[in-house]
């Protein structure tokens, strides 16, 4: 055998050469685009604005079957969303994914997931609540678009092209070494540990009018956040030891003035 034959010739672009580092920057744009289309259309389908398909529109389901639909679709993002956020996750799939368009395959699954979740999503009517007041329905949608900033500015705080994969693709794209999570408090994250879940909770909590389809989002959708915070404050202290530590025994969860777990 000569040792030509033992040569293995790779089909398509090879990880690291510059063909695959522009494909996989297109790829992340392609992600965090998905993502950003997901969220605006997220803002529309919770408040009931210019969305085809809201929280309480859609196919006409049976009380029972609306509610076990509605369950599994939350229930598959939540399971996505954690399982493929965990470190032991990432270091089995990083065999299969390439390590620099992870953090952007991650957010192209939970954006499909939600994007499934709103095509999918069974109304249900029944009024819980009804802010008849027009000052004080007007505050109410005021204080829905107030959680949504405070989203949208903690990702910016904390690092926002990080956390949807923009910042990976890019590094890899200029050949810079993607550098090791650092444990940051600014701004916000001096009052409270979680200001980016405080703000989903005011957003799907602040409504003038509850529908029961609704209040379950928002029910299970909160219940969600906090088994959420659990697993990734166990990664938290495990990347940064006693210094998460310390930073919960200062900071609260998620309500400012007052001291929590
Ligand atoms: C979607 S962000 C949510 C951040 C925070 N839980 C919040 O609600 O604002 C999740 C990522 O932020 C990281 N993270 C959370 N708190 C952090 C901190 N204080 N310093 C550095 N990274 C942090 C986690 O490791 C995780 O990768």
């Amino acid at each position: 055998m000569t040792q030509i034959d033992h040569q293995v010739h790779p089909i398509g672009p090879v990880a690291g050469s510059r063909i695959f580092k522009f494909i996989a920057f297109l790829y992340g744009i392609a992600a965090y685009l998905v993502f950003f289309m997901t969220i605006l259309y997220a803002i529309g389908f919770v408040m009931g604005l210019v969305v085809p398909k809201t929280i309480d529109t859609g196919t006409d389901t049976p009380v029972a079957e609306a509610i076990i639909i509605n369950l599994l679709l939350m229930a598959l993002f939540a399971v996505q969303h954690s399982v493929m956020a965990r470190r032991q996750f990432k270091a089995w799939w990083t065999q299969y994914v390439p390590k620099p368009v992870e953090r952007s395959t991650y957010v192209l699954f939970a954006s499909l997931s939600l994007l499934l979740l709103f095509w999918q999503w069974r109304p249900l009517p029944t009024v819980i609540w009804d802010v008849a007041n027009p000052d004080i329905a007007v505050t109410i949608v005021t204080l829905s678009l107030a959680g949504w900033v405070l989203v949208f500015t903690s990702t910016f705080i904390i690092n926002h092209f990080e956390l949807f994969g923009l910042h990976q693709v890019t590094n890899h794209l200029v050949g810079k070494e993607a550098s090791p999570p650092r444990f940051k408090t600014p701004l916000l994250y001096k009052f409270v540990r979680h200001p980016i879940y405080l703000g989903f909770i005011i957003a799907f909590w602040a409504a003038p009018v509850m529908t029961a389809g609704h209040l379950l989002f928002a029910a299970v959708t909160t219940a969600y956040i906090f088994v959420g915070i659990a697993l990734e404050e166990h990664d938290l202290v495990d990347l940064f030891g006693d210094e998460y530590r310390q930073y919960k025994q200062r900071v609260s969860m998620l309500i400012p003035w007052r001291k929590s777990v």
